[in-house]
């Protein structure tokens, strides 16, 4: 810990590196994939200190660009961190500064889409994250199966007023909703645009999310809240998804891929198992992980699910409303025709 402390104090003492691998890395006028490095040092300690990292900590990273936040927690009592970068090139750079600050042993680099990567068991998540993929990503976190204490994370300054607001805010909304129901959300820290490399065009701010510890067992009457979540995580993931006309997507078209009914027809025959046939449509797969199941699948089962989702996203007539226009009560409702149907999303 005293050897990581004193490689970072002294690295830090060198010409700043946060601004010299940004230049090398990033050309403007517009960075790819919302690579806006943070590099004042104060915000960047104030992230870490704020994170309250514990001795023996798994900690996840998304998006650690050139590891100018990724260096702080190697140093930190962190056991371990994850760090999950898309771009190759950013995966090399902090995979090379761990290595010159001798703190690489703590480092493991999961170069992938942090929507698509599954994320090691973690106590704490800390980042700076991609602003693109802010409200998926954070539904990932809330909604997901993993169990962490808490997450520490740097995201637009408007996304975190609407995260954390609270019923009767003018902001209140969905996503601020559901948050409430599995975690306490508080803003901890407004962040300014300057203190990026190089400079976006809007503000950011510090957030902490703490699951709670007593989830409730039922959302609403018949409605399990393990269900709901999953439901409302895959909803949050497809909402910032556009289909090739730019649009949004609607419900109608959020469920009409062949991968999408394969997956839930996969999610629905583990349900099945897991609580016992109740005579719903599902078919049974007998298969030792789920790549075995889902290729065990026949064209006609996919077909016959297929069907039965079109039918209960039809009968609530939900199909052409957009994501972001139907409400809590709607989806409930919808839920509820999946479910009677034996479409389930655990
Ligand atoms: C805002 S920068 C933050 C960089 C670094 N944490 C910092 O504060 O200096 C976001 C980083 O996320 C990466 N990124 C963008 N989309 C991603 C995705 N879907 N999954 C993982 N990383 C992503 C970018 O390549 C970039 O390095």
């Amino acid at each position: 810990m005293k050897r990581a402390a004193s490689a970072l104090r002294s690295h830090r003492a060198a010409s700043n590196p946060s601004v010299a691998a940004a230049e090398a890395l990033l050309r403007p006028p517009r960075p790819p994939r919302g690579q806006h490095l943070l590099a004042n040092v104060r915000v960047l300690d104030d992230i870490v200190r704020h994170a309250g990292i514990r001795p023996g900590d798994a900690v996840v990273e998304v998006g650690p660009g050139t590891g100018n936040l990724t260096v702080r927690l190697l140093a930190s009592p962190a056991a371990t961190v994850a760090a999950v970068e898309i771009d190759p090139r950013m995966s090399r750079a902090v995979t090379a500064r761990s290595a010159a600050l001798g703190l690489a042993h703590k480092l493991t680099v999961i170069t992938g889409d942090a929507m698509r990567v599954e994320f090691p068991k973690f106590d704490a998540c800390v980042a700076n994250i991609p602003y693109g993929i802010s409200s998926p990503l954070v539904a990932k976190l809330l909604f997901g199966p993993h169990q962490f204490r808490t997450a520490t994370l740097v995201v637009q300054r408007e996304f975190a007023r609407r995260l954390a607001a609270a019923p009767g805010d003018r902001e209140f909304n969905r996503l601020a909703e559901n948050a409430r129901l599995v975690a306490d959300v508080r803003l901890l820290a407004d962040v300014s645009r300057e203190d990026f490399v190089p400079v976006p065009g809007v503000d950011s701010a510090l957030v902490e999310i703490v699951p709670k510890e007593v989830r409730p067992s039922e959302v609403a009457p018949g409605v399990p809240t393990d269900e709901w979540l999953a439901f409302v995580c895959l909803c949050f993931q497809q909402h910032n998804r556009r289909d090739k006309r730019k649009q949004e997507k609607t419900i109608g078209t959020v469920f009409k891929p062949d991968e999408m009914v394969v997956e839930l027809l996969r999610r629905s025959s583990r349900a099945e198992q897991r609580d016992g046939n109740n005579g719903g449509s599902v078919v049974t797969v007998h298969g030792d992980n789920d790549d075995e199941a889902s290729s065990r699948f026949s064209k006609e089962e996919v077909v016959a699910f297929k069907e039965s989702i079109v039918g209960a996203v039809q009968s609530p007539g939900l199909a052409h409303k957009r994501l972001s226009t139907v409400s809590n009560n709607e989806l409930l409702r919808l839920l509820r025709m999946f479910i009677e149907r034996g479409v389930r999303f655990q």
